[in-house]
């Protein structure tokens, strides 16, 4: 007998991947296209375009997402997906990134021709070519804007469950108004990229949801709808642009037309709203109290389910994508994955083995080196470029291959306990944390994240906590049943790796350390 199917999407920074599971949540096939190396003609880094003239404004060309999913689809065909079983379909995304629709948006999607790709039918599609994303810090003014727009960062903070990030949606929009005002003005629709992907699958642009809109800086997290001051401040017929918001696990409407005709979906599955992906990570992982999450993707991240919303400075609170009563709590590192390969391919011959190997090769503590690194500018701390600091000062260059790699490492751990003390996150009494991610494959370095955390870590069967986040959400609002239900038969995560007795004693009086520096640092920067 057919069974049923659930598709799940993740267009995170670097790939598009997809997944199908069945009802017991088991993945059938998986794939996935990597914008670099499968796209070359986009010409990004890493799936992003740093600009040479200003390298704060990084964006993603929206026209290589859509060739992606061309391909994705194909590869998912060739791997031997057979869509007429998928009942419903849901996304997560890079947050905060924001996509332009052009005049007629809906049309366009509506009547897409089955027989021709969509990357040679969308190309006229949207306003902006070049899309905003999350890396992206050049909106420091309007970020201003926005803080005295509502009375300062902790009146901001109280609203949208964040001060003004440079990265979050509303500032972006805000400076496309301003610097590109004819772009803004043959805007019809605004789409996070969450929403993007499944507007594509709807046949009309689709709405956002709560859980991804509550990082734009623009809604209030309480009431759950757009604050008009906010939105003025960015822009005029911003609700319209925008459309109002929906809760997580909405179904939006049954697939277009174009998917049913050119890949034989059944005409009945649903396309479920899209989030984050760190929201949508939050639903691929069995999170239970006194777990943390971490994923070191692109970016490193931290999160947990919250009951009730507080204002935070350094950090965001956003609605919960399961429940909507619900909030989550979040930290996000913006040199995750990518400083940590840079430092490989200077230390490690480009070799993740040899990285291992080094950084087992050095003790915990590092002999009392520590280093920070920020490729690009940081979000926790705001800061860029390379510090390194031996057992009692500053210097500039490390005795040892092994030292670097290792202080890459423990010193963007110890960023993250630290700023989730700050927080609040109640570290090292029976905390356990669950990593996810491209880089939680990596024992060795989850071995310094125990150590540095002073936690046990835990990692889930598949890595990719986000796109199965997606396929799951899919089941969760189709089946109609709890979210606890649905995914009761997942496997209890694995633990991969104890912290040593010693490692409070090494790393306590290195998170004061840290703390110190990066004080010291800021007032640098100012
Ligand atoms: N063995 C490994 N050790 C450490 N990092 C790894 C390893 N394999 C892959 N990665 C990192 O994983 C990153 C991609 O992770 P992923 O979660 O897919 O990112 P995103 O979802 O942001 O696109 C790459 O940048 C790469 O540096
Ligand atoms: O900006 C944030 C969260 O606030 C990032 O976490 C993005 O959501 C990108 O995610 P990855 O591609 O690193 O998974």
């Amino acid at each position: 007998m057919d069974e049923k199917t659930y598709m799940g999407l993740d267009l995170s920074t670097q790939s598009l991947k997809g997944v199908i599971i069945n009802d017991n949540l088991d993945i059938l096939i998986q794939q996935s296209v990597v914008f670099e190396s499968d796209l070359p003609e986009f010409r990004t880094q890493g799936g992003a375009i740093i600009d040479k003239n200003d390298l704060h404004h990084i964006t993603a060309p929206v026209m290589m997402w859509v060739k992606a999913l061309d391909i994705l689809m194909d590869k998912l065909i060739v791997a031997g997906a057979d869509f007429s079983n998928v009942v419903a379909i849901s996304g997560s995304a890079q947050q905060h990134g924001s996509v332009y629709w052009q005049k007629d948006s809906d049309d366009t999607l509506k009547n897409l021709d089955p027989s021709q790709f969509l990357h040679e039918q969308l190309s006229h599609a949207f306003s902006v070519t070049n899309c905003p994303i999350w890396m992206d810090s050049s909106t420091t003014k309007q970020c201003k804007q926005l803080e005295d727009a509502v009375g300062g960062p902790a009146e901001l903070a109280n609203i949208t469950g964040s001060k003004a990030y440079e990265r979050f949606t509303g500032s972006q929009i805000a400076k496309i108004y301003q610097t590109k005002l004819d772009a803004y003005k043959s805007t019809e629709r605004i789409s996070l990229v969450s929403s993007f992907i499944v507007s594509i699958f709807l046949g009309k642009v689709a709405p956002i949801d709560l859980s991804d809109g509550s990082g734009m800086n623009l809604m209030d997290i309480r009431t759950k709808s757009w604050h008009q001051t906010l939105l003025d401040a960015c822009g005029p017929d911003l609700r319209e642009k925008l459309g109002e918001p929906v809760p997580s696990k909405t179904d939006i409407g049954s697939i277009s037309n174009y998917f049913v005709e050119r890949y034989n979906f059944n005409p009945a599955c649903r396309i479920i709203a899209a989030t984050g992906d760190n929201p949508a990570s939050l639903i691929g992982m069995k999170l239970d109290e006194g777990w943390l999450a971490i994923s070191l993707g692109t970016s490193d991240t931290a999160f947990l389910w919250l009951k009730e919303p507080r204002v935070v400075l350094d950090g965001h609170i956003l609605c919960n994508p399961i429940d909507e009563h619900d909030y989550m709590a979040l930290l996000c590192f913006k040199n995750g994955s990518l400083t940590r390969e840079r430092i490989r391919n200077e230390c490690a011959d480009q070799s993740w083995d040899i990285f291992e190997e080094l950084l087992n090769s050095t003790p915990r503590g590092n002999f009392g080196n520590m280093g920070f690194y920020y490729d690009v500018q940081e979000i926790l701390p705001f800061l860029k470029g390379d510090f390194r600091y031996n057992k009692t000062q500053r210097i500039s260059k490390f005795t040892s291959l092994e030292v670097e790699v290792r202080a890459c490492v423990e010193g963007q751990f110890i960023a993250i306990r630290s700023y989730a003390e700050d927080f609040g996150f109640d570290v090292g009494k029976g905390t356990k944390i669950l990593a996810t991610g491209g880089a939680s494959k990596n024992k060795a370095v989850l071995q310094v994240l125990a150590d540095v955390f002073n936690s046990p870590v835990y990692v889930q069967e598949a890595e990719n906590s986000a796109m199965l986040g997606a396929a799951y959400q899919a089941k969760h609002s189709l089946s109609g049943k709890s979210y606890t239900e649905v995914i009761s038969n997942l496997n209890h995560p694995r633990k991969v790796c104890d912290p040593y007795p010693d490692a409070p004693e090494i790393y306590d009086p290195m998170v004061t350390r840290y703390r110190a520096i990066i004080k010291e640092l800021l007032e640098e920067h100012k």
